[in-house]
C-alpha cells in the first residue's frame, strides 16, 4: 500500500515515521511537487491541486476535523477529486479535550466576573461585586457534533444550564437539544453564552450576526472556536457597543492572521486566541487514520467520512 502526505507546517518526517511504524508493510512518502507516483490513500492539508487531481485514490483524509478549505478548493477545481472517492476527517482525535479545556475555562471566567475584576484592577479599584447565578448562565452551543458534545459534557458538572442547536435532535445527557432552522429562535432567546462549533458550509456563514445576536440574553457572551467566516465581526462589535453583549472569546477570524488593522486587536472587551482551540495532535491522528485505513482495506464499516454534499 502506498500512501502519499503533505502538510504545509507540520513536522512530516514525524508523520511518514509514526504511520510506517503502524501500518506495517505500507510505504509512506511526502508528496512533492512533480510525483505522479501511484498512491492508495492521500493525506492532506491545504493540498496543492496537482497532489490529488486524476488520481485513482481509496481514499482522502483531512489532517483536521474541518474540511472546508478542501471542499472549497474542491467548488473551484471540481476534477481535484472524483466524487467517487471518499473524504475523511478527524474526528476527536484528542480535540474534544482541548475544546473543553478552552471551553470551560472561558465560561468559569466570565461566571467569575474575572473580566470585570481585571478591568477594576486596571483602576486599582477594590470593589466585591455581586455574584451571577447559574440558573441566569445558560450555555447554548451551536453545533452538537463530535466536538459539540464534549464541550458540553464537560461543562455538565458545573450546573449551568445547557442546550445544543443542530440540524437533527440530540439526547446528550442533561442538555436541551433545539434541532433545524425553525427552532433556532428559541434556542437564542435566554442563551447566556453561546459557544460556536458549527462546520463551515453554505447554510453556516455569517449566522452569528446582528439579527442572531439580538435574540440572546442581555450582556451575553460569545465564544467562537469553529470558523471565522461564521461570525459577523462588524455585528460582534456592534453588539458589544449597544451592551447587548458583555464579551467576546474568539479563536477563528474572517482573516487569518487578523490584520493588525482589525479592531478586535484592541477592544477591551474582545479577548483572543490565534486559532489554536485545539490543534491535531499527531499521535492520535496517526492511530485513528491507521485504524480506518486498516478497517477500510479489510471491508469493515468506518465513521468520519465527509459528506460532501452537505459540506462537513
Ligand atoms: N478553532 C479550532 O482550533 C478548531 C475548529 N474546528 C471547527 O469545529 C467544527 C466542528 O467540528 P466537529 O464537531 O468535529 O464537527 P461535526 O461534523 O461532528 O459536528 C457538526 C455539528 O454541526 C451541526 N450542523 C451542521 N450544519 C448545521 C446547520 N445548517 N444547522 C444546524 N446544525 C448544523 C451538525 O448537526 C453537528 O451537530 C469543524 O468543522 C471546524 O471548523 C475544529 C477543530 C479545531
Ligand atoms: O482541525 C481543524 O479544523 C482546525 O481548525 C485545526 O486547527
Amino acid at each position: 500500500m502506498d500512501i502519499i502526505f503533505y502538510h504545509p507546517t507540520f513536522d512530516t518526517h514525524y508523520w511518514l515515521k509514526a504511520l510506517s511504524a503502524a501500518l506495517p508493510g505500507a510505504r509512506v512518502r511526502e508528496w512533492k511537487r512533480g510525483d505522479n507516483q501511484p498512491a492508495d490513500y492521500a493525506l492532506v492539508w491545504h493540498p496543492p491541486v496537482e497532489m490529488l487531481q486524476g488520481r485513482e485514490l481509496k481514499a482522502v483524509f483531512a489532517l483536521g476535523a474541518g474540511v472546508d478549505s478542501i471542499l472549497n478548493k474542491l467548488k473551484a477545481h471540481p476534477d481535484m477529486l472524483a466524487d467517487s472517492i471518499p473524504l475523511f476527517r478527524l474526528e476527536d482525535t484528542g480535540m474534544g479535550e482541548q475544546m473543553q479545556e478552552y471551553a470551560v475555562s472561558q465560561v468559569l471566567h466570565w461566571f467569575r466576573r474575572f473580566d470585570d475584576y481585571q478591568a477594576l484592577k486596571q483602576q486599582a479599584r477594590w470593589e466585591p461585586l455581586a455574584d451571577y447565578q447559574r440558573e441566569d448562565f445558560t450555555v447554548g452551543i451551536l453545533g452538537a457534533g463530535v466536538l459539540g458534545s464534549k464541550v458540553a459534557e464537560a461543562l455538565a458538572p458545573w450546573g449551568f444550564p445547557l442546550r445544543c442547536w443542530s440540524r437533527t435532535r440530540k439526547a446528550y445527557p442533561g442538555v436541551e437539544s433545539f434541532a433545524g432552522t425553525d427552532e433556532l429562535s428559541s434556542f437564542l432567546q435566554g442563551t447566556r453564552v453561546l459557544i460556536n462549533l458549527l462546520p463551515n458550509t453554505g447554510e453556516t456563514v455569517g449566522i452569528i450576526n446582528s439579527t442572531l445576536l439580538n435574540q440572546l440574553a442581555d450582556n451575553s457572551y460569545v465564544m467562537n472556536l469553529a470558523r471565522g467566516v461564521h461570525l459577523v465581526e462588524a455585528d460582534l462589535l456592534k453588539a458589544l457597543e449597544s451592551g447587548k453583549l458583555k464579551g467576546a472569546m474568539l479563536d477563528v477570524y474572517s482573516k487569518e492572521p487578523l490584520p493588525a488593522e482589525s479592531p478586535l486587536w484592541a477592544h477591551p472587551r474582545v479577548a483572543m486566541t490565534p486559532h489554536v482551540a485545539a490543534v491535531t495532535r499527531p499521535a492520535e491522528a496517526v492511530s485513528y487514520i491507521a485504524h480506518t485505513i486498516t478497517q477500510l482495506e479489510k471491508g469493515e464499516p468506518v465513521t468520519g467520512r465527509v459528506d460532501r454534499q452537505r459540506g462537513y
